[in-house]
């Protein structure tokens, strides 16, 4: 291997990375071996299609695990005989038959609808001992992050990356930037992990961990159950961030032990002490360090359309009347009008329609636990007209049922649900109707996310099941449990205004810089002379990106987040193209008398925009949340072939590249003061890409550099395509494979160990025994 790791102390994220080095180039890019990769219907027809095409096959199959959840029907099973009959909805079902057909193919082990062990993709892999402490994971989702909870490299990828790491078992990778949120002292009683996190989005916003990876450390976070470090380390991506990452210690090796694919003997002890040493060294550099207090948390939940509209309960609705900032107030305004709330009104005075407790962030069978407390011996209000708990998986089903929760939350009113993503993004029928609001375990409250025209506001289980009971938000704390075992709760702390604040500031922290450029050398010998015209073909099939010259559509917004650049009804495809029309979909049309869609006066669908070909936005984070490539694949449909912006989420950002795409950070204050002004009168761009420099349409310069990795640009320019460049690597991966079964032998036995049929009796109760508490006080 042609790299040592740097001397000196060191991050727990950097020597997750460093142990997973295959080869460093010059450029300062780095191909990182992955060691878990799980696998769903939705981000994966494409990749499979991918391999074929190339005559390319699985390399790891023992390293990959596949199950379906986000486009299953959450109906009862009992009579369930056959994909086809079971589900209804044509595109679903084809997404679904063609993972079964792909996972037969390349033998890939899979837990179908029929399995117990079927359930949300990142609740399967920690249940079977899947994923274990040091580990790369990574999968085409975004909340792949949640397997950070125990130490691991995790993070979403597009489908192009699965595609990558299908036929490589490797990634190509920049390092991230270091942050450390440290959470000092105990949370209050009543205050779990997913206010702390909601909490932690409020401060620092949805950008606020952009292009770093977050380690969460201090008391309250020991504290923290597994499964409620999973939660934490789940909404890191709602933070912006590359990945969260907790330190595994004793309650990561107890909750492994035992588990289906955790090693046993030597190999366990083997691991044992590696993973020991998997911590951030005293002494380690973090470029960025934000330090809370625990106790000062109270129990949080969003009131806008941004997971970092958060604020205590004890809160009102924030007022933009007034917020100075022109752009933070205008993005307050428009999500007020969207949830359909006044300035100033108590949050605990809105009534809601309907509950859903589930997804991947709380559908664990101690978020079950919690809030079946809370509901038992009520019914929900007059006013609820659903609430529905949807387990995770299988496994927490079939748990909950031992206990007797299914039948208190039954008895409260509640449905009892089949696992999958169900209501967290409705790809299957569980949606909100148009206006109605819920009281959502989720982890978005994007524009439309749980259905067109749909309000969610996002809280904890337990706040979620007395919303239930009240009808509307309620604290926590204040609540009369009736189960005599309920925690005994005073409210010890007042409302803080730190969060309001922050709401009002819309504050994050400063935008990292890229790195890249600092290391290495510049590997790119043979860039060809900047030119206008753009060359038709690359080696791939991708165009190069030399230079473009267009009308340029200005868009005002931040955070502008992957589900509203392609809803989630345009997932269900199994192809790349076609999704032009769902590009901006609830922004682009509205329904006309007849239900039919009719164009609304956005900016795309307005001349000369309409033919642009370049997108100057003015806000931050574009392309947050989702690792949707439909994306970057609806906006290319559309025309668009750069995207202009203050700052933009990871992995869309990283999905543009996969497709001849360019996405270009500039400072918000030259877009506003250069760009937007030619933008909005419909003047051209020029964007030089060998150059790095963008003019205006007579050719003077406006921007004279800007930022791009050398290794993107060099591919970019060249058309070329990961995959190829990286099978040229093929013996650094087979030496590093050779190390890895020494060295590593205790991450060597994948999924292949999984037993088929599995033994119900024995799956159904090891996996769900440790803890049963939210956190330790609770
Ligand atoms: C479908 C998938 C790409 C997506 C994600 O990446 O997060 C989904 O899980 C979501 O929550 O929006
Ligand atoms: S966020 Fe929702 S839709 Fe996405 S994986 Fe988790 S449960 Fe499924």
């Amino acid at each position: 291997m042609s790299f040592t790791p740097p001397k000196g102390p060191r991050t727990l994220y950097d020597k997750v990375f460093d142990h997973h080095v295959v080869h460093k180039d010059d450029n300062g890019s780095y191909l990182l071996y992955i060691d878990r990769h799980i696998i769903h219907e939705v981000t994966t027809p494409q990749a499979f299609e991918g391999l074929k095409d190339n005559g390319r096959p699985v390399r790891r199959s023992d390293c990959t695990l596949a199950t379906v959840d986000h486009n299953i029907p959450t109906d009862s099973r009992k009579n369930f005989k056959s994909v086809d009959t079971f589900i209804k909805q044509a595109d679903s079902r084809l997404q679904v038959k063609t993972l079964e057909k792909n996972v037969a193919e390349h033998d890939i082990p899979y837990f179908g609808m029929t399995e117990i062990r079927q359930g949300i993709v990142h609740m399967i892999g920690p249940e079977q001992g899947f994923i274990l402490p040091g580990c790369t994971v990574v999968c085409g989702d975004s909340h792949t992050s949640t397997h950070g909870a125990f130490g691991c490299l995790a993070f979403g990828i597009g489908t192009s990356e699965v595609e990558h790491v299908l036929a490589t078992q490797t990634l190509i990778q920049t390092r991230s930037k270091n942050m450390r949120i440290l959470v000092n002292g105990k949370l209050s009683p009543g205050v779990t992990s997913k206010d702390l996190i909601l909490h932690i989005i409020g401060l620092i916003g949805t950008a606020g961990g952009t292009g770093c990876v977050i380690e969460f450390a201090g008391e309250a976070i020991e504290d923290l159950s597994m499964e409620a470090r999973m939660s934490m380390c789940n909404m890191s991506i709602e933070a912006g961030a590359r990945a969260g990452m907790i330190k595994p210690d004793e309650k990561t090796f107890e909750y492994l032990k035992g588990r289906p694919l955790v090693p046993t003997g030597a190999e366990w002890e083997k691991g044992l002490a590696f993973w020991k040493t998997l911590h951030s060294d005293e002494g380690a550099k973090f470029d960025h360090e934000i330090v809370i207090k625990g106790s000062a948390i109270i129990p949080t939940i969003t009131w806008g359309t941004s997971p970092q509209d958060a604020l205590p309960i004890t809160a009102s609705v924030p007022d933009p009347a007034k917020v100075e900032d022109p752009i933070r107030r205008g993005d307050m305004e428009r999500a007020l009008q969207y949830i359909g709330l006044e300035p100033n009104t108590p949050l605990q005075s809105i009534k809601i329609d309907k509950v859903f407790i589930g997804s991947c962030t709380n559908a664990r069978i101690e978020d079950l636990r919690a809030a079946a407390k809370v509901v038992d011996g009520y019914h929900i209000a007059d006013n609820i007209m659903r609430a529905m708990v949807v387990p995770g998986s299988g496994l927490v089903k079939a748990q909950a049922e031992d206990e007797g929760l299914d039948q208190i939350f039954l008895r409260a009113g509640f449905e009892w649900r089949e696992a999958g993503c169900s209501m967290c993004l409705g790809m299957n029928p569980d949606i909100l109707q148009p206006g109605e609001r819920c009281a959502s375990t989720s982890n978005r409250n994007f524009e439309g996310r749980q259905g067109p025209r749909s309000r969610t506001h996002l809280m904890s289980p337990v706040m979620a099941a007395a919303a239930a009971i009240a009808g509307h938000f309620v604290d926590i704390r204040e609540f009369k449990y009736k189960d005599k075992t309920a925690p005994k709760i005073s409210i010890s702390n007042e409302a803080q205004d730190v969060l309001a604040d922050a709401a009002a500031k819309h504050k994050h922290i400063e935008q990292p810089e890229d790195d890249l450029s600092e290391e290495g050398e510049d590997m790119i010998d043979d860039i060809p002379p900047s030119t206008t015209t753009r060359v038709a073909s690359g080696p791939t099939g991708m165009k190069p990106f030399l230079s473009l010259c267009s009308i340029a559509a200005p868009l005002d917004k931040s955070n502008v987040d992957t589900d509203a650049i392609i809803p989630k009804q345009f997932l269900k495809t199994i192809k790349r193209t076609g999704l032009k029309v769902g590009l901006f979909y609830e922004w682009r049309f509205k329904k006309d008398a007849q239900g039919k869609d009719e164009e609304t006066d956005f900016v795309l669908n307005v001349e000369p925009w309409r033919h642009a070909e370049i997108l100057v936005v003015t806000g931050n984070n574009f392309g947050c949340g989702s690792s949707r490539e439909h994306a970057p694949w609806a906006l290319k449909d559309f025309g668009i072939q750069s995207i202009i912006a203050p700052s933009f989420g990871d992995i869309f950002y990283n999905n543009c590249f996969k497709n001849g795409l360019l996405p270009i950070r500039i400072p918000q204050n030259v877009i506003l003061e250069k760009l937007t002004p030619i933008a909005k009168k419909g003047g051209k761009l020029t964007i030089d890409l060998p150059d790095q420099t963008i003019s205006d349409g007579e050719g003077n310069v406006l921007v004279d550099h800007f930022d791009i990795e050398d290794y993107r640009k060099h591919c970019l320019i060249h058309g070329l395509d990961d995959i190829g460049i990286t099978l040229q690597k093929e013996s650094f991966i087979s030496k590093y494979e050779e190390v890895r079964k020494d060295k590593y032998s205790f991450w060597e036995g994948g999924s292949k160990l999984l037993k088929f049929p599995c033994d119900l009796s024995l799956e159904k109760r090891t996996p769900l025994t440790t803890y049963d508490v939210v956190h330790q006080d609770w």
